[in-house]
């Protein structure tokens, strides 16, 4: 549960003024994120979702806003951003950040079929090519470089048998980073945090992908890697479901045919999804942030998971 930033009605009926929404009839914290403080909004005439950004800054987000407005308008399913009488899609809410977004239809699925993980890996891969011609241009903030300074903060509170899995995959990455493979792999702007709970379905169909707010210019398959990692996953161990994977990567190869470099590189890229996840668990948990409301992630999920992508065979990527 998150909500780091409270904002109720009354400083909504000001603030809604700036947009052409109509009057604001009902603002609701929402429980479930863990970056930012995200509030229904509903006003006569729809409703919306309100995000205030914790981390990010007034410079930072216009890459992340403009992106969905950039990938919405080649036909990718995303939330709408909601531009003020002035244009602006970003304001301030509490001195912070804000941005005012349309709210989608339906349902997160937190117990995907094949079919699910089909919907998704199509919509992943036309995301990629959408966003391809992208003109602003910002790093994935949680790749390698945040990799390198996060571990030693977090290293001091890991069991011996920790430190060292730490310490050898980072090495691993950077190796595989600095590789001419890794420099062959096409990359662009990616949505980087696709987990269950930002897709949303009605039913089968999926309605959008949401939370772009990880967003950043990275290799396609680091984003495949970590899609399939959360999406596929067998919950109390950490193995891959053969079919689930399956149906992901056949329905993004059929949009956006992988290379045989990334098909080299399939492993050890589930392995850095994996180690991201893991740190940034390790992070909020160790060091967590003051909040209203605040539910911290297990790291033990992407341990296990990790380690399973280091030394079990996975299903390849075509
Ligand atoms: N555009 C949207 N439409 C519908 N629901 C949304 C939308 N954006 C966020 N939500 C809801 O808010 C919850 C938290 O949003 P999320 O972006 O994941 O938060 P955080 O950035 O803090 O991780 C989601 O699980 C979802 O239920
Ligand atoms: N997906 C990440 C956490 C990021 O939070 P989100 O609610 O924005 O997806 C994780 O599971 O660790």
């Amino acid at each position: 549960m998150a909500v780091f930033t409270p904002v109720d009605i009354d400083d909504l009926a000001l603030w809604a003024d700036q947009y052409d929404i109509g009057k604001v009839l009902a603002v609701k914290g929402i429980s479930s994120g863990i970056e930012n403080s995200n509030f229904f909004v509903t006003t006569e005439r729809n409703e919306y979702v309100l995000t205030v950004f914790e981390k990010l800054s007034f410079a930072q987000l216009p890459f992340y806003l403009n992106l969905m407005r950039h990938v919405a308008e080649r036909g990718v399913l995303v939330p709408q951003p909601i531009a003020n009488r002035s244009g602006e899609l970003l304001t301030a809410m509490h001195g912070k950040p804000a941005a005012l977004v349309t709210k989608l239809e339906g349902a997160c699925q937190m117990a995907p079929k094949p079919r699910h993980c089909a919907e998704v890996g199509a919509m992943l891969a036309k995301l990629h090519l959408a966003a391809q011609d992208y003109a602003l241009r910002q790093p994935n903030l949680r790749g390698l470089e945040w990799w390198r300074e996060t571990a030693p903060v977090v290293m001091p509170f890991l069991p011996p048998a920790e430190q060292a899995l730490l310490r050898e995959e980072l090495a691993f990455q950077e190796d595989y980073a600095a590789s001419p493979a890794y420099a062959r792999l096409p990359s662009g702007p990616v949505h980087a945090d696709l987990f269950r709970n930002n897709v949303m379905f009605d039913g089968e169909r999926l309605t959008g992908f949401f939370d772009f707010y990880f967003a950043g210019v990275d290799t396609w398959l680091f984003d495949v890697a970590v899609t399939v990692n959360d999406w596929c996953v067998n919950e109390p161990d950490g193995t891959l479901d053969v079919e689930r994977v399956r149906a992901l990567l056949a329905a993004y190869h059929a949009v956006r045919p992988f290379t045989d470099e990334e098909a080299q590189g399939w492993r050890t890229m589930l392995r850095a999804g994996a180690l991201r996840f893991w740190l940034s668990r390790l992070y909020d948990l160790h060091l967590p942030r003051d909040a209203e409301m605040l539910t911290p992630h297990d790291p033990a999920h992407f341990e296990r998971i990790l380690r399973e992508r280091i030394a079990q065979p996975i299903p390849p990527l075509v």
